[in-house]
């Protein structure tokens, strides 16, 4: 039972952004515990249990510690917490940039619309592509992002189709990421670039830095 106007938090950390088109920007993260998919490659399986239940007030204080412009809402899945809607208004209303790292798995629709949502798109390599809430592709506004992560070439040509297909790539900005230590990232740019696949490759540069591991 959630706790009016608290949130269950795994961790709040300030990094470089690794990921999206505000790749690079000094942000606060703050990730939510708990997530109701398993992909096979996830990265924060430590924040699917545990954490602390923080206030709102207690969270705000911990952002602002930081002196930071950009926020980042992830998880987890944050939007499995009823609070992050309420939580992410707030965080606007203060007058942070923020933007949010969502599964695609829940819908987008009740998030302030001040807030970027990067919504991923789950493939078959992921081992949860049966979980996309696919009415979600027709909610995207031009300041949202469409992610994929890909864990082989057979993920890269089916995510090719559905760009072209849905004409994704002009709804908003389309990222294609390799799953961490798995293709090659060279090969990924190689088959962006014979396609002529109008996306954003990108890798993620916090683990190029520092590695795989928590708060960064
Ligand atoms: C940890 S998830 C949290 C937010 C949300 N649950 C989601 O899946 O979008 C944040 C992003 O990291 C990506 N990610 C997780 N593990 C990864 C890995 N091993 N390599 C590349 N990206 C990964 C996810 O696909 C997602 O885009
Ligand atoms: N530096 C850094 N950037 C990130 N962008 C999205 C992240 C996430 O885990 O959702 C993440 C993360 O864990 N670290
Ligand atoms: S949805 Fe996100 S947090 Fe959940 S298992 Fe997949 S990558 Fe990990
Ligand atoms: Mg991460």
């Amino acid at each position: 039972m959630a706790v009016a106007d608290s949130v269950r938090v795994s961790e709040i950390f300030f990094s470089l952004q690794g990921e999206s088109s505000r790749v690079g920007l000094p942000t606060v993260f703050v990730r939510l515990t708990g997530c109701p998919l398993r992909c096979g490659y996830c990265d924060s399986a430590y924040a699917f249990y545990g954490g602390e239940t923080m206030s709102f007030d207690l969270v705000l204080e911990r952002v602002a510690a930081y002196g930071a412009q950009y926020v980042c809402v992830t998880g987890g899945e944050p939007l499995a917490q009823r609070n992050c809607l309420p939580l992410l208004q707030k965080l606007c209303d203060t007058g942070y940039s923020v933007s949010l790292e969502t599964s695609g798995a829940m819908p987008i629709d009740p998030v302030d619309p001040r807030v970027s949502r990067i919504v991923d798109i789950k493939t078959p390599g992921s081992g949860e592509v049966d979980k996309n809430h696919w009415p979600n592709l027709d909610l995207l506004k031009s300041g949202d992002e469409l992610k994929f992560v890909l864990t082989s070439r057979a993920d890269y040509e089916w995510a090719r189709d559905l760009i072209q297909t849905r004409h994704l790539a002009q709804r908003c900005p389309v990222l294609l990421s390799p799953v961490w230590q798995g293709i090659d990232p060279a090969d990924l740019a190689a088959w962006v670039l014979e396609d002529r696949l109008p996306v954003r490759m990108q890798v993620q540069l916090h683990k190029i830095l520092w590695g795989e591991k928590p708060g960064v």
